[in-house]
């Protein structure tokens, strides 16, 4: 029997529902057994080493290859349940830029937009306007051949825009683009978002994606280590905090005597500032704490562990 009913409260329900996914290739288990829930219109990102599982993932949601075990479902849909035809509906509405988008030198940027166009059944009208959108109005005439990396990644981001998907799938979608380029990527995931788009990103640059997504999942050995905020994360984690604190040079053993009593960890002496390691549970007292030695401080900033301290401290 199809089970392509949808799930009984819809606004709710996950947008992408995972549960218990596997796929073996032979011995190798690419992923081994990811529960995921991705909610309707976050900014979701998908992290881990090389190999870890997560492109395996990305084309088992989009139904371009079956799951070994387990079950996804799409806005209720099951993907690649049924005859095919429901998934077949929900996939319209889907974007997806491979981590390697396959394109043809000969033809130019519209060119290959249309080719696109006509693959997806997508009207192709608003084409120059997807060019215009990823920045590459001024190259729609040239070849591909021509273009730099950075360029061609913008390309397969506007075939992936093509049809005003509901729902993107970006893999390491800023490979090749510089700063500047990366900032203008994330402003239109940003105007995405707010017109409900929901994305799903995977990236090696974890400090990118730090201050962007909603919430991560954490992939290693095909497995989800963790998932959450970033913060939610770094709670999870414990790791230590750490706070500089800008003082007169003749001030450091002050600050140290100060945090005595304290339960903090390394309490560090540099050029202009003393660097305290602290748990979490402590933050508040070591404030208090600083606060109490009045005009003696200078300057005061915390520095919460970073992602890739999470990462690691997950993925290892
Ligand atoms: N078609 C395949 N046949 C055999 N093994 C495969 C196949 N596709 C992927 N794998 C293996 O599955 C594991 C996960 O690969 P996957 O490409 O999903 O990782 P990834 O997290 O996307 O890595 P990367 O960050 O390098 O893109 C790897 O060990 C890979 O060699």
């Amino acid at each position: 029997m199809a089970d392509t009913s949808p799930a009984p409260n819809e606004a709710a329900a996950p947008l992408i529902a995972v549960r218990g996914v596997h796929k073996h290739y032979g011995p190798i288990r690419a992923v081994d057994g990811v529960d995921l829930e991705i909610r309707r219109g976050e900014l979701f990102g998908l992290i881990g080493h090389n190999g870890a599982g997560k492109s395996t993932l990305f084309k088992m949601m989009l139904g371009l290859i079956p799951a070994t075990a387990g079950e996804i479902r799409i806005d209720g849909t099951r993907v690649g349940g049924g005859t095919g035809g429901e998934f077949r509906a929900v996939r319209r509405k889907i974007g997806y830029l491979p981590e390697n988008v396959v394109l043809y030198d000969n033809l130019t940027g519209l060119e290959t937009l249309q080719l696109f166009a006509r693959l997806k059944s997508v009207p192709p009208t608003a084409n120059l306007h997807l060019l215009e959108r990823v920045g590459l109005e001024q190259a729609a005439r040239r070849r591909v051949r021509e273009y730099s990396k950075g360029m061609r990644q913008r390309l397969g981001f506007a075939q992936a825009l093509l049809g005003s998907p509901k729902l993107l799938f970006l893999d390491e979608p800023t490979t090749g683009l510089d700063p500047e380029a990366i900032r203008g990527f994330y402003a239109i995931l940003r105007q995405l978002k707010s017109e409900g788009v929901t994305i799903v990103i995977t990236s090696h640059i974890l400090a990118e994606i730090q201050e962007r997504v909603d919430r991560l999942a954490i992939m290693a050995a095909g497995k989800v280590q963790a998932s959450g905020t970033v913060q939610a994360l770094r709670e999870q984690m414990d790791l230590p905090l750490w706070f500089s604190v800008r003082v007169a040079p003749a001030d450091f053993e002050t600050v140290r005597a100060a945090l005595g009593h304290l339960p903090v960890g390394a309490v560090e002496a540099r050029d202009d500032h003393v660097a305290v390691q602290c748990r979490r549970e402590a933050k508040m007292a070591v404030i208090a704490a600083l606060a109490g030695l009045g005009g003696t401080v200078l300057d005061l900033s915390v520095h919460e562990p970073s992602l890739e301290d999470v990462f690691f401290g997950f993925s290892d």
